[in-house]
């Protein structure tokens, strides 16, 4: 593992902490370089040998950030305990269809009063929880938080300027983080609303697929902005029914992760879209991704819950049927563009009642 020779680059009082990070993915390869830089002892995850083997000899997860060289303390590891057992700080990033059973299955190696953040931006299948509410469930000794923003990991790892939101009931949670990753490229912004920010991180992904779609199909930069901004106003109207805070979505994990996403081709919900608007089937396009788009499993859960609980997302639906339905595209864009005419922002006009 080559040493880290850079200086230490925090904002916080320079100490050292042993923090883990799970998932040796994209997001936690990108967090575990920024944990690193910021000269922590960092227990990184990942249940491939071969990989971690790899990570340990050449600073470098190839098959998730070919050509990204770590530098620093990171000790990669397939021992779950060990990298719990060691950490003051746990950071979970591990898929939303993993994510429970993982917790579950090392449930007594986490201790009471351990700080566990969560980094993953999904929900799960059965009875729609998010991330931060499984922890709760499975690890309720702990002290939780979640971590959601504008964050393409190839973009972390490459030092560009990003933000990001720490939320989390409990200050020391917060500021832990903030002094934990904070540096000169990564800036982390605090939040009470746990739940907002962790269902604008989720939903963020479907309208991601929506704009790669529009993208592919040339639709054009005024009909990429109404997307986005109809995207906003769904994704928020369905967030606060069940009890988001609305302004969460005027910040870095509400219209901050929704604009990077639904502009990027580096996102992979945004890809995914594009692929499909090109033609290529799901299935297709999923499998050449390689990696995790979770829009697509989230999309499933929201239709039904929308439906559930009578909240009109009009995107949500559009996009359903032309991902798991039979409309066409054409089809469902021309019934979106000819629904009745609604209110801009029903926070402040309520929207028309005839839907
Ligand atoms: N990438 C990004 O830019 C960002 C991602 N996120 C979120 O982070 C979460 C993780 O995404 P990301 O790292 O990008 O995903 P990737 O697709 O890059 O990697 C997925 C990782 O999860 C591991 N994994 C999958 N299933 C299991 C399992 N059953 N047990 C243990 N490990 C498993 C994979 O291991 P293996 O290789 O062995 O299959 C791999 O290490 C997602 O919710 C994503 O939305 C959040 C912000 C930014
Ligand atoms: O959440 C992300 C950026 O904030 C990453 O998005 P994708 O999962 O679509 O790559």
């Amino acid at each position: 593992m080559p040493e880290n020779t850079s200086s230490r680059h925090t904002g916080n009082n320079g100490s050292v902490h042993d923090v883990a990070v799970l998932g040796g993915g994209s997001f936690g390869t990108a967090m575990t370089k920024v944990l690193a830089e910021n000269g922590h002892r960092v227990h990184f995850w990942m249940r491939d040998p071969a990989q971690a083997e790899e990570v340990r000899k050449t600073g470098i997860n190839s098959r998730y950030m070919p050509g990204i060289e770590m530098s620093g303390d990171i000790q990669p590891t397939t021992d779950l305990a060990e990298a719990v057992g060691k950490a003051e700080i746990v950071f979970v990033a591990i898929p939303s269809k993993a994510f429970r059973a993982v917790i579950r299955e090392h449930n007594s190696d986490f201790r009471a009063g351990q700080i566990v953040v969560s980094l993953t931006k999904g929900i799960e299948e059965h009875g729609f929880k998010l991330m931060s509410e499984i922890l709760q469930e499975e690890i309720p000794r702990c002290r939780i938080g979640v971590l959601s923003g504008p964050n393409l990991a190839a973009e972390i790892a490459n030092r560009d300027l990003t933000a990001t939101v720490i939320a989390a009931k409990d200050p020391e949670v917060r500021r832990a983080v903030q002094d934990l990753l904070g540096c000169e490229y990564f800036r982390v912004y605090a939040n009470v609303d746990v739940y907002g920010v962790e269902l604008g991180g989720a939903l963020k992904n479907i309208y991601a697929i929506v704009a790669g779609l529009a993208s592919a199909l040339d639709m054009g930069e005024n009909a990429k902005a109404m997307l986005i901004t109809r995207g906003l106003a769904e994704m928020s109207r369905f967030a606060v029914s069940l009890g988001a805070n609305p302004m969460t979505f005027m910040g870095l994990a509400g219209v901050g992760d929704l604009v990077v996403t639904c502009t990027s081709s580096k996102s992979r919900n945004y890809r995914v879209g594009y692929a499909v608007g090109k033609g290529q089937q799901l299935d297709d396009a999923v499998r050449e991704l390689g990696q995790v788009a979770e829009g697509i499993y989230t999309l499933k859960l929201v239709k039904e819950k929308s439906e559930a609980i009578g909240i009109y997302m009009p995107l949500v639906r559009g996009l359903y049927e032309i991902l798991y339905g039979t409309a066409s595209i054409k089809a469902v864009i021309n019934s979106l563009m000819m629904a009745v005419q609604n209110s801009d922002v029903e926070f402040i006009l309520p929207r028309t009642i005839s839907q």
